[in-house]
């Protein structure tokens, strides 16, 4: 795979934010409308007003679902980036500067004076299972004619969050340049709350555009109306090449057109928190799908890139870990 080793790289599409991270008891998390282990839209001051009521000071660290991704697929090695637009606040600053220690090419993001950084709480019960209220700040000012064929050129494959599908006009404009640029196009589907919202056009725009489709449980149920997890893969793969279903603990299901089911299993580990499980596995899973591995395997890097992360607070693994993975990497 000559021509895999040379195109091997990923343009990252999401939002940028910067990730609040709490951990409290079920009581607490009770106490917050909305459903356990979903992600809502909250403005500044309901964003606020919860982190007041905190029972100590929240952690920070960069986020974004996408974003999480790009940092682990250039943590492993890979050429990355990411298109993505900030405030040019404190939060920021911090943000690019993070995204660039860890390897990502910043030149496609965007800022406005406009308005301060997104933010995601996250909020972490006992069970590992994080509830998320994100403000989206300067994420949600970014505008379709802010983005050129220029933002896509020199990067094989993009990787795409479906919480960008809430502004469907941005989001069809990202997935018209990414394929004038020739990219492979992969679509997370990010929560059920997305599929829900944009099942008129998920179809057609699978069908369509998307090469790779990843889901949790959820939000293939919410795609084809089944708890079945197995009737939700194949839903999926009916309407793109490569479909691929998270399980958590019970790992992962992947489709490929034609292809019979591939089960692999997660790394058994003690979880502390859920935060960017689904997003560092797909870091994983990316670096040894573009270099040509078979499938199984490039998910048993994908895996084992979950399970760290599920042993740290918050999307972001330590670096002396991110060694140790590089280092069982094959030459
Ligand atoms: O998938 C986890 C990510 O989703 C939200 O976007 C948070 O920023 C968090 O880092």
């Amino acid at each position: 795979m000559t021509t895999a080793l040379v195109t091997a790289s990923v343009l990252g599409f999401g939002s940028a934010l910067v990730d609040v991270l709490a951990h409290v008891d079920e009581d607490f998390r009770a106490s917050i409308p909305g459903i356990k282990g979903g992600t809502e839209l909250v403005d500044s001051h309901t964003m606020a007003a919860i982190v007041r009521r905190l029972p100590q000071a929240p952690r920070q660290a960069p986020g974004g679902s996408a974003a999480n991704t790009i940092v682990g697929y250039a943590k492993l090695g890979g050429k990355a980036a990411l298109l993505a637009k900030i405030g040019l606040d404190d939060a920021g600053v911090f943000y690019r500067q993070d995204m660039q220690r860890a390897g990502v090419d910043t030149t496609p993001f965007k800022a406005t004076g406009d308005t301060d950084t997104g933010r995601c709480l996250s909020l972490i019960t006992p069970d590992s299972e994080r509830t998320m209220r994100t403000y989206m700040g300067a994420a949600a000012t970014l505008r379709p004619d802010e983005l050129s064929l220029d933002d896509f050129r020199g990067y094989s494959h993009f990787y795409c969050e479906g919480y960008a599908l809430f502004s469907r006009e941005l989001t069809f404009r990202a997935l018209d340049l990414a394929r004038a640029a020739g990219m492979v196009i992969c679509l997370d589907l990010s929560a059920p709350e997305v599929v829900l919202a944009a099942k008129d056009i998920l179809p057609v725009l699978l069908r369509d555009y998307v090469h790779a489709v990843f889901a949790n449980e959820q939000e293939a149920a919410a795609f084809c109306g089944s708890n079945d997890p197995v009737a939700g893969l194949d839903a999926l793969a009916a309407h793109c090449p490569l479909a691929v279903l998270k399980l958590g603990r019970q790992g992962v299901r992947l489709r490929e057109r034609g292809g019979e089911v591939i089960a692999v299993p997660a790394c058994s580990v003690k979880a502390i928190d859920s935060t960017g499980a689904g997003d560092l596995w797909a870091a994983g899973f990316l670096y040894g799908w573009l270099r040509g591995w078979p499938l199984h395997a490039a998910a048993e890097l994908g895996a084992k890139v979950a399970a760290a992360v599920v042993q740290v607070t918050g999307a972001v693994i330590p670096d002396d870990v991110w060694t140790a993975i590089r280092r069982d990497l094959p030459a």
